[in-house]
């Protein structure tokens, strides 16, 4: 039985000959003889491994036919209507590159365009000419085609290069994006693993090898059975992600690290898919391993088990967690799996952690109860400790992991990294209130949600049996000390414990957290991920500019960089300035009115607000216009409508066309962040900047900002 090997650009396959595709690949995979698909060599073609097949009377599929040790291989390369296919046949030649060993395509004659690069390009007016690299660079280490490395010297700047590796597909044009984003030479050859490589005498077994490689994943797949053909065939270019790995995205999905991992990236830099990949390929490892895939929120992990299910139905997913098989949940729902198996030996943990009981630990406490506690107690205490969000974060960093009971054990905890100092009388002060607030606790009966995490945690820890081999956390930048404290529990120290996805510049909820404080040491295991594959480079510059100047940590207490890029390019995108809220609906209603009629689906589209009130507005304006638009909560984005939800319920989602709405804060929003303490309210800040940069990183092709002109 020969083997597909699907090519990315064969499997952007046009619509109407999908089905027909799809039976000539599942005859061509069972066997090439059948009759009916004629599979033929072309007569003066440049490569003679080269075949064309009879998708249908219009239609030819041009292969690579590769026969070593006894095994046949078909590499797709693609669809055409007949002559189309026939002259593609003649010119193309698939061969490895000696340089880099990674498999080329060729054609005889380079495209017109192409300009030696010696005659059209000096340093000064090249992009990479000014970043130090020529010809030889490009050519004899990198292996870049001449002609290619000719254009790509003559390209003056950022987007004349991103034109140039938008044409081409797979790992030349990733390395033309890497070097117009300035990346050295080594770091290149180090990241997509090239390596010369000398021919030996069986030139299809020396091809195969080069498919095989991490820097041809990206290009290139081998299809193991006839489910898989199918997705990768009905996902078309939207389900590039499930097939065609960067070689970056594969070593992070396959290696083992002894002990946890951090995966940092900026939005849209495929840290999502890596974690879905991991999970399946740790699940293959090993059947009956207990993998725990989770999140910041429900809504997300619904979203993460239905990339899982669309990567492979096959990956076994389980509803109950300690059991084999991919258990993906929200981490509060981890919090109240656990609290709700553990049983009578509950309230050892309670008392641990709170050093008081609770009747009803399965029940959470009220979200507005700190804001309660502070307007019914007085207090010496100025307003700019005395308030929720000072209160509450003080309550989930300093009290609960440090499991203080009284007030004595308050006054001598170490509070590093708090920002606001206290001194004596403050933290007496402030012990006051967290009495108040557990008092209340104690009448109704019931645990906050990080009390639960923490209580969780604490439960966990002393058991022997772990419930959990691997566990992978995606958003990891809004996890609280007692989430950690829980995940950490959850699984014991051993190689591939935890895997953790981050991007410090989306940290929307509580304050930050530093996570060798919480047992989770990671001491050297970090990488980051720099390409860009969901936002074009215009809107990712916009979005950059949102979080410019200020400082972001990560995880580990690092500074967080940036330096992302995009491989996409697209129109800038447009800023609106309008006078009033009745001239913002209308500017909304108006775009995605025009976007709708002018083809676009309208579940790509999406309208992003800053909260609930402004979104039902967003959803009457749009429906008084004709437009099918939903507002979207705690369900799923509805098909065949658009889509209007607040930004912090955007995290995770994508979309072809965004609107952003101005952010207009009421005036007793104003009023609540003047009364925050400096660090507090410069927290504040950041994470209303990280929300916008959110909201702009949803956008993959075109992105409208509407802000109020004053
Ligand atoms: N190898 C790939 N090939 C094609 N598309 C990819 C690849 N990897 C990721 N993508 C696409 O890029 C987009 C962003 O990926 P993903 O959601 O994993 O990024 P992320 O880093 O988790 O983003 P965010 O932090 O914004 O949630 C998705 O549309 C995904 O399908």
């Amino acid at each position: 039985m020969p083997t597909i090997i699907m090519g990315k650009l064969a499997s952007k396959i046009d619509g109407s000959i999908r089905s027909k595709a799809m039976s000539f690949l599942q005859k061509l995979g069972t066997d090439d003889t059948t009759s009916g698909l004629h599979i033929e060599p072309i007569e003066n073609a440049v490569d003679p491994r080269v075949r064309t097949g009879r998708v249908d009377n219009f239609w030819r599929a041009v292969m690579f036919r590769l026969d070593s040790d006894g095994e046949r291989h078909y590499v797709i390369h693609g669809i055409w209507p007949h002559d189309d296919a026939i002259a593609e046949a003649r010119r193309v030649r698939l061969s490895v590159n000696p340089i880099n060993g990674l498999p080329q395509i060729a054609e005889i004659e380079p495209p017109a365009a192409s300009v030696p690069a010696a005659t059209k390009s000096s340093s000064s007016q090249s992009l990479l000419g000014s970043l130090g690299h020529d010809r030889n660079v490009l050519v004899e280490t990198l292996g870049l085609p001449e002609h290619i490395a000719g254009q790509a010297l003559a390209a003056v700047d950022d987007d004349a290069v991103l034109d140039l590796a938008q044409r081409y597909d797979g790992w030349i044009g990733t390395i033309l994006v890497d070097l117009a984003a300035g990346d050295a030479v080594d770091s290149v050859v180090a990241r997509m693993e090239l390596e010369k490589t000398a021919p030996s005498d069986d030139t299809d077994a020396d091809v195969l090898h080069s498919l095989k490689r991490p820097g041809a994943a990206f290009q290139y797949a081998m299809i193991g059975d006839q489910d898989e053909l199918r997705r990768v065939i009905d996902g078309g270019d939207f389900g590039a992600w499930r097939v065609f790995l960067h070689p970056e995205q594969r070593r992070y999905v396959e290696r083992s690290y002894n002990g946890p991992f951090r995966l940092s990236g900026g939005a849209g830099t495929g840290k999502t898919v890596v974690l879905v990949h991991r999970a399946r390929a740790l699940a293959r490892r090993s059947p009956s391993a207990r993998i725990v895939l989770t999140t910041f929120t429900t809504n997300l992990a619904g979203a993460l088990g239905d990339s899982l299910t669309q990567l492979d139905p096959r990956v076994p997913q389980t509803k109950k967690l300690g059991q084999p098989g991919v258990h993906v949940s929200g981490v509060d729902a981890l919090a109240s799996a656990v609290l709700r198996s553990a049983g009578s030996s509950l309230a050892a943990s309670v008392r641990e952690v709170l050093g008081e009981d609770r009747s009803a630990p399965l029940a959470r406490t009220t979200g507005t109860r700190w804001r309660e506690i502070v307007e019914s107690t007085s207090t010496s205490l100025p307003t700019a400790l005395a308030n929720e969000s000072f209160l509450s974060s003080e309550y989930g960093h300093v009290v609960l992991p440090n499991k203080i009971h009284d007030e004595a054990g308050y006054l001598r905890v170490r509070r590093p990294g708090r920002g606001v100092a206290l001194d004596r009388a403050k933290r007496s002060a402030v012990w006051e209130l967290v009495a108040a607030y557990r008092a209340q606790g104690r009448i109704d009966g019931s645990l906050d949600f990080a009390e639960a995490a923490a209580v969780a945690a604490a439960h966990l820890a002393g058991q022997m049996d772990k419930l959990a081999d691997h566990v992978l956390i995606d958003e990891g930048q809004d996890l609280s000390p007692s989430h950690w404290q829980l995940l950490r529990a959850l699984t014991g120290e051993h190689p591939d414990d935890l895997f953790i996805a981050e991007d410090a510049h989306q940290r929307i909820y509580g304050a930050r957290v530093v996570l060798g404080r919480y047992g989770v040491a990671i001491v050297g295991r970090s990488q980051r991920l720099t390409l860009n594959y969901r936002t074009t480079a215009q809107n990712l510059h916009y979005a950059m500019k949102i979080i410019e100047g200020e400082q972001y940590v990560d995880l580990e207490d690092d500074m967080e960089t940036t330096g992302y890029r995009s491989a996409r390019t697209g129109p800038e995108p447009k800023m609106v300035p309008v006078e009033s809220l009745g001239a913002e609906l209308e500017e909304i209603g108006k775009r995605v009115q025009a976007w709708v009629a002018s083809g676009t689906h309208a579940d790509t589209v999406a309208v992003l607000v800053p909260d609930r009130f402004h979104r039902d507005r967003v959803v009457t304006a749009l429906t008084e216009r004709g437009v099918d638009a939903r507002a979207v909560d705690r369900d799923r984005p509805a098909k065949g409508r658009v889509a209007v939800m607040t930004m912090h319920r955007a995290k995770g989602t994508e979309f072809s066309k965004v609107v952003i709405a101005a952010d207009r804060p009421s005036p007793a929003e104003l009023a609540r962040l003047e009364t925050l303490a400096p660090p507090e309210r410069a927290d504040a800040d950041l994470r209303r900047r990280s929300l916008r940069y959110v909201a702009a990183t949803r956008a993959r092709d075109e992105l409208v900002v509407i802000y109020p002109q004053h």
